[in-house]
């Protein structure tokens, strides 16, 4: 909230538009595609009102649909576009903090003055239109509408859309010819929405394929493959098969993001680029499948200022000592990026001691290696250090498939957590405005966080022998100090809100200064949202 002049709180204008905003969530808008679509013909409708039938005509689009990695892919396009000269438009979802987050114009989220101008023209007109026939669309429906206004309205040169949530019955699918389409990784997520097969969720997701119009995907397992051959010689779609990106095609730079999986995302990414080029006349034909090497533009693309935050991020805490407290942020919610993102933990936890000790040695060459390995640039003893896992998912995932996937992965690496906590979220799903004010800490039902707890407990317990080989003395003066938590056991505990436990986490840090937290924050991408709220005052 604001402050008024007068002392009283009084919301800004942004904080209106984001009650009016909140104000469209429905129990029924996370299920849009359920029940035959949930009404998808209003949509043209909405359309009609907001008189973008045309202008969307007009935009050159590219629509990606897919369970892991839509956003990533997209956000790798853009960055490729702006970099080739053209003026870009980026919709992806959900955002973390502020949802501006999901309207890039140039790489950049859209401007609050921009974005109250656009929300404002839709949500009146809407409003003022709206009957028992045609209600106020749902919240993600809206926001839908909203980016075709602004990129329609900006006249960027490329539109790129990340599909919501499945493809058929998307809002973004109201677009009738983009230039291309893209199926990212398929996998196991949302199947109380979109089927409890690879088969079923793939057959949604071609939903977005259009007849005559290229479509490009990535490797599939099988079942998924099959069904988006089948659409697409339904459709008379050309459906390619794009490889990873091959690491030594970006001449020594690193990927913009981080994680074996982006270079799946990336090779995707590229093909998109490349074929949305050569179909809109600015390239003759789209780069071969086997090429040795990328124009300028794209590996600038890559591997520049891509962002996108909470997806394999690395956070030091604002806190006094930052170096100790470090954050690893992952939104993965589904068992397969789960494994990825244990995978992604293990090997940056590596690399980070790596870096210490590497950074050692322009100092003193004549040290022999096992005091490299015990010393820091600056001479003092290098700290240990200990990994937390920081978790919550919804409740319609399925911890008895994350949770394990995820300890299982780490193990493999040789990465054991000293404990995990617990937690609800903060904002309350998708709650925009000035409503998403946290429950205070006597309010909230912890029965979920609880679940998750003794799920945990029961894999440590099957897992003996791993957790003893775990650094075990380096935590022994905190642990008896967890009475913030409501239920404390020997491997975990649940805080009754998000900052209780960073509390804890910043309080047991304080205490033991021999030892630095590495936390993974993951299975919840408002999770994530949340923690980066706190950590980045
Ligand atoms: N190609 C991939 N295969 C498997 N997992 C991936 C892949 N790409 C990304 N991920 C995982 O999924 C998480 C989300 O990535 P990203 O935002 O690109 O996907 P998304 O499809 O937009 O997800 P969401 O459903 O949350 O919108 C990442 O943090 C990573 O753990
Ligand atoms: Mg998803
Ligand atoms: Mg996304």
């Amino acid at each position: 909230m604001g402050e008024g002049g007068d002392g009283s709180s009084k919301p800004t204008p942004y904080e209106e538009a984001l009650d009016a905003l909140s104000s469209l969530i429905t129990k029924r808008s996370r299920a849009d595609t359920s029940n035959n679509g949930d009404c998808f013909e209003l949509l043209s409708d909405y359309l009609k009102i907001l008189e973008l039938e045309e202008p969307i005509s007009q935009l050159k689009i590219i629509h990606v649909a897919g369970t892991k990695g839509k956003g990533s892919t997209c956000t790798f396009t853009e960055s490729i576009l702006r970099h080739c000269g053209f003026r870009t438009g980026l919709f992806t979802s959900p955002h973390l903090i502020d949802v501006r987050e999901r309207f890039r114009l140039d790489g950049v989220d859209i401007s609050e003055e921009k974005f109250l101008a656009y929300f404002w023209w839709c949500f009146e007109r809407l409003k003022e239109k709206a009957s028992d026939d045609i209600p106020m669309p749902s919240y993600f429906r809206f926001l839908a509408l909203l980016a075709f206004k602004i990129f329609a309205a900006e006249e960027v040169d490329v539109a790129i859309l990340e599909v919501g949530l499945g493809g058929k019955y998307d809002a973004t699918n109201v677009v009738k010819a983009p230039v291309v389409c893209g199926v990212s990784s398929l996998g196991y997520d949302h199947m109380e929405i979109l089927g409890n097969t690879l088969g079923a969720i793939a057959g949604e997701k071609a939903g977005i394929f259009k007849p005559g119009v290229p479509a490009l995907t990535v490797s599939q397992p099988d079942e998924a493959m099959c069904v988006l051959e089948e659409k697409a010689s339904e459709l008379n779609v050309p459906l390619q098969l794009v490889r990873p990106l091959d690491a030594n095609l970006l001449n020594g730079f690193k990927l913009g993001l981080e994680g074996e999986h982006q270079y799946v995302n990336a090779g995707l990414a590229i093909a998109l680029s490349s074929t949305w080029l050569q179909r809109t006349g600015h390239l003759e034909v789209p780069y071969p499948e086997h090429t040795t090497s990328l124009p300028e533009q794209f590996i600038k693309g890559l591997t520049a200022t891509v962002s996108l935050q909470g997806r394999a991020q690395i956070v030091p805490d604002n806190n006094e000592s930052p170096e100790d407290l470090v954050f690893y942020l992952d939104g993965a919610h589904s068992p397969e990026s789960m494994e990825i993102c244990a995978r992604w933990f293990s090997l940056s936890i590596k690399d980070d001691s790596q870096e210490k000790i590497l950074s050692c040695q322009p100092l003193d060459t004549s040290r022999s290696s096992h005091d490299l390995v015990q010393r820091n640039p600056d001479g003092k003893s290098r700290k240990n250090s200990t990994q937390i896992l920081l978790f919550n998912c919804m409740s319609v995932r399925d911890p008895q498939l994350l949770l394990p996937n995820l300890m299982k992965t780490c193990a493999s690496h040789g990465v054991y957590f000293k404990k995990a906590l617990f937690v609800p979220n903060t904002s309350v799903y998708n709650k925009v405005g000035s409503h998403s004010l946290p429950a205070t800490d006597s309010q909230v039902d912890l029965s979920w966080q609880f679940a998750l707890q003794r799920v945990w407990e029961n894999l440590m317990l099957g897992d003996k022998g791993g957790n003893e080989k775990s650094t075990g003395a380096v935590f022994e003066e905190l642990t008896d100090d967890t009475e913030m938590a409501v239920r404390s056991c020997e491997n975990s505990a649940v805080f009754p809100s998000l900052p209780s436990a960073i509390k804890w986490l910043r309080d047991s840090v304080r205490k033991s200064q021999s030892v630095r937290f590495q936390v993974l924050v993951t299975g919840s991408l408002h999770l994530i949202g949340d923690v980066l709220k706190l950590i980045k005052k």
